[in-house]
């Protein structure tokens, strides 16, 4: 297969295959040409530049994109996609003045996913979250991340990993799964130790032999995980090949992300709250700081300060945090603006939070993220826009002519 995308206005995040992500002032660049082309071959771009270096004759299909920009597909690096029934009760709670904590404290919360999941059928889990993949797939996603963490014992971690396994191999599009059975202590056991205990000496060996997860993350919060808890569970992770990424600082700052770092998690994610010491642990570190702004926005929670990482030189992913208690969106076209409006991000540092650095907080930064040789051919064609800034500016429109994965069109 070989196509040629011509006359395309700009074309958007143009790297060296090897620049891994970008960090700090360099997050306020994002390079472009214009008036470019971009060739792909067998699902890989192999090729792209400026219209005057343009291939005169090219055999294979042409896509003319007058008008129209290409950037790379977005890289969503920290869902909950597989999950069963929602929870718009929970909502109505919240509206009437409940807090996301007190919820949670009456039965509400993880807990009330976890009833809910237990009691789902495999297929039928499946058949609920394949329909969210294709729909954050429309909406210009070309690589995700998806955590279990709603079946709190055994049976339904394997079940959610299981069903976040056939995605994979049923999507064209790249996915990473993570094992977040600490995601809350449930009514069967009586200690978060004791449960720690549990997930180490039953469930994960079988993961491990599955071979059903890339990850290992840990809810490290007050009323959830200590962190001698998330110490031991990463390290029994590691044990098993599994690389830390965890979610940290959404409520409270107990630590979580040194003991993150120390663990050379892949990523720390949330980070609502933030002290100079989780600033100066993460300064030298290979550990990915991630915000969440959907989870902010629908919990009336604090948004994570980006101006205070990247202007501590540090870099930053977005992404949806897509799950039905926090954040039941995967629009990252959304995550994008509200970063740009509620945490004076500019649209540079935006879209390259969106890809480039989201495609290393999931460890796809060799496949995708940027327009570079060799990587997949995973990309979004806008309609006709002026700019790459009136992605962010105009939120809440559908932008999107048209989405690739590996250079078919979906
Ligand atoms: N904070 C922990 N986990 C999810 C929310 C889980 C839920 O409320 O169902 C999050 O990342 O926001
Ligand atoms: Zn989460």
């Amino acid at each position: 297969m070989k196509k040629i995308f011509k006359n395309i206005k700009e074309l958007i995040q143009i790297r060296e295959s090897d620049i891994s992500y970008v960090s700090g002032s360099d997050m306020n660049t994002l390079p472009t040409i214009k008036n470019a082309f971009l060739i792909v071959k067998d699902g890989l771009i192999t090729d792209f530049g400026s219209m005057d270096e343009c291939p005169y004759n090219f055999d294979g299909e042409v896509v003319d994109c007058t008008g129209k920009m290409i950037l790379p597909s977005w890289c969503d690096s920290h869902t909950h996609i597989v999950y069963a029934g929602n929870r718009e009760g929970e909502f109505v709670d919240r509206i009437n003045g409940l807090s996301y904590e007190e919820i949670a404290n009456k039965g509400g919360g993880i807990l009330n996913s976890a009833d809910k999941l237990q009691q789902t059928s495999e297929e039928e889990l499946f058949e609920q979250s394949k329909h969210r993949l294709e729909e954050v797939i429309k909406m210009g996603t070309g690589a995700v991340e998806i955590k279990s963490g709603y079946g709190l014992n055994k049976e339904a971690e394997l079940k959610m990993l299981r069903v976040i396994k056939k995605l994979n191999n049923t999507y064209p599009i790249p996915i990473k799964a993570t094992f977040l059975g600490a995601h809350a202590v449930p009514k069967t056991h009586k200690s978060a130790a004791s449960y720690i205990d549990y997930l180490i000496d039953d469930v994960l060996p079988e993961i491990a032999k599955e071979g059903l997860a890339d990850y290992i993350d840990i809810f490290c919060e007050k009323g959830y995980f200590d962190t001698s808890d998330t110490s031991k569970l990463l390290k029994a992770g590691q044990q098993y090949g599994l690389t830390p990424k965890i979610h940290v600082n959404q409520f409270n700052a107990i630590g979580g992300v040194e003991t993150g770092v120390k663990h050379k998690a892949l990523s720390v994610d949330h980070l609502e709250v933030l002290t100079n010491t989780d600033v100066e642990a993460l300064k030298g570190s290979t550990t990915m700081p991630v915000a969440l702004p959907g989870c902010s926005f629908f919990l009336s929670i604090p948004y994570t300060p980006a101006r205070t990482l990247i202007d501590n030189g540090l870099p930053l992913a977005l992404a949806t945090d897509f799950n039905p208690g926090s954040s039941p969106s995967g629009n990252m076209n959304f995550v994008v603006a509200t970063a740009c409006i509620k945490m004076n991000m500019t649209p540079e540092e935006s879209i390259n939070a969106a890809t480039i650095n989201g495609a290393y907080a999931m460890g796809l930064n060799q496949e995708v993220g940027s327009i570079s040789k060799g990587k997949k051919a995973n990309l979004i064609i806008t309609k006709f826009i002026n700019s790459y800034g009136y992605i962010p500016y105009s939120f809440g429109s559908n932008l999107i002519d048209s989405v690739y994965l590996n250079g078919l069109k979906q």
